[in-house]
């Protein structure tokens, strides 16, 4: 049986993707230090508690599991919290991930995947975006993973070190079996957001800028449904251990969705409108991000399955209610 040492596993995507791992026969192992994850996530396979920042704790974490394969998710994702402080990121992203590297190369390079970004690309240049576009990063948080995708092509040019990095697009949706969902605390992702304000008196949704060069005013993004994602990252894995290199694909569907377009499939889901303030530009938003998921077609055979704008609100708001709020 293949063991995955999964940093991360207690948070949104990496638990999905623990499960999808158990499914495919996988033992799993979860390390992650709970700062913004989820005790209770973690149902796959046991949980170490620990930070990639402690290297000796990491470093007896992976003795003790002896992984063939390392998927690497944790990391701080606010775009926001990044630009106010920047070294927290730098920290946490960066340098940990450096942490994680050089304990992989201390092990005969165990290989491993990368949860990479679209942030990575900054303000698109053309679209849809391959993954050979530019990487220019419009914030911190950006250039933290994106540092870490420099490093990964050192490792591999200088250790043997084999990667994978998925750039996820706008990851959303939850388990469809109701096991597990989105749970960011504080949530600032849009469709958790729109849920709340179609549902809760108290809550409403702020459109960050309806001036954008977009058919209707407002940012259209490619939501990928974290199911697909779950299943991208079992297919990497399958083709890491079979293809040396340092990887990259991007993980979306290709298909764009605006922030009206979104508040119009949350109203017909929910059957009610959600509550809206039409604010401003919140910064560092680019008007389109569109990927092109041709390559992981082609090289990984994967196709999303459930990332209609329908079925990731119907799956977002089945786990929405099911948390008891
Ligand atoms: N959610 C998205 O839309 C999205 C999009 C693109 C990329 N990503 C990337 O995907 C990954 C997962 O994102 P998510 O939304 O699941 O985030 P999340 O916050 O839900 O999960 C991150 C997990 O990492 C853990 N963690 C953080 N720092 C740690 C450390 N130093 N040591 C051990 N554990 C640590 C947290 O406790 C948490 O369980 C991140 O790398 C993020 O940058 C997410
Ligand atoms: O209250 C809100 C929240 C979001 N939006 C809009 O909804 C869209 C989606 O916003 P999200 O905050 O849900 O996600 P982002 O597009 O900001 O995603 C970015 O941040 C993520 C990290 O959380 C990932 O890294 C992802 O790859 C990166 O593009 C954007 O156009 C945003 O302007 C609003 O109008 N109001």
């Amino acid at each position: 049986m293949k063991r995955v040492f999964v940093t991360g596993g207690a948070g949104y995507v990496g638990a999905h993707c623990c499960k999808a791992f158990a499914a495919d026969g996988w033992e799993v192992v979860t390390f992650d230090d709970l700062s913004r994850g989820w005790r209770e996530a973690v149902r796959w396979g046991p949980l170490i508690e620990g930070s990639l920042l402690d290297r000796e704790a990491l470093g007896r974490a992976m003795d003790e599991t002896r992984p063939d394969l390392v998927a690497h998710f944790a990391a701080f994702a606010y775009v926001g919290e990044s630009v106010g402080d920047p070294g927290l990121y730098y920290r946490n992203n960066t340098v940990a991930s450096l942490n994680l590297m050089q304990e992989l190369v201390a092990r005969a390079a165990v290989p491993v995947l990368f949860s990479g970004t679209c942030a990575s690309y900054g303000n698109p240049q053309f679209l849809p975006i391959t993954e050979d576009h530019p990487q220019v990063p419009i914030n911190p948080y950006g250039w933290s993973k994106l540092f870490v995708e420099k490093m990964l092509h050192s490792f591999h040019a200088a250790h043997g070190l084999n990667s994978v990095t998925l750039r996820y697009f706008n990851a959303a949706g939850a388990d469809p079996d109701g096991e597990i969902g989105e749970r960011h605390e504080p949530e600032t992702h849009a469709i958790p957001l729109a849920i709340e304000a179609a549902i809760n008196e108290a809550a409403d949704f702020t459109v960050f800028g309806t001036d954008f060069d977009t058919p209707d005013g407002t940012p259209v993004r490619d939501y990928i449904h974290v199911t697909d994602l779950a299943d991208a990252h079992v297919r990497a894995a399958n083709y890491l251990l079979r293809e040396a290199g340092c990887h990259a694909f991007n993980l979306g569907t290709g298909q764009g969705t605006s922030v009206k377009e979104l508040l119009a499939a949350v109203a017909r889901a929910v059957g009610a409108e959600p509550k809206v303030t039409w604010g401003a530009r919140r910064a560092g938003d680019p008007a389109i991000l569109v990927a092109s998921a041709q390559k992981a077609k082609s090289h990984l055979g994967w196709t999303p399955a459930h990332s209609s704008i329908e079925e990731i609100v119907e799956s977002a708001l089945t786990w929405r209610n099911s948390m008891g709020r």
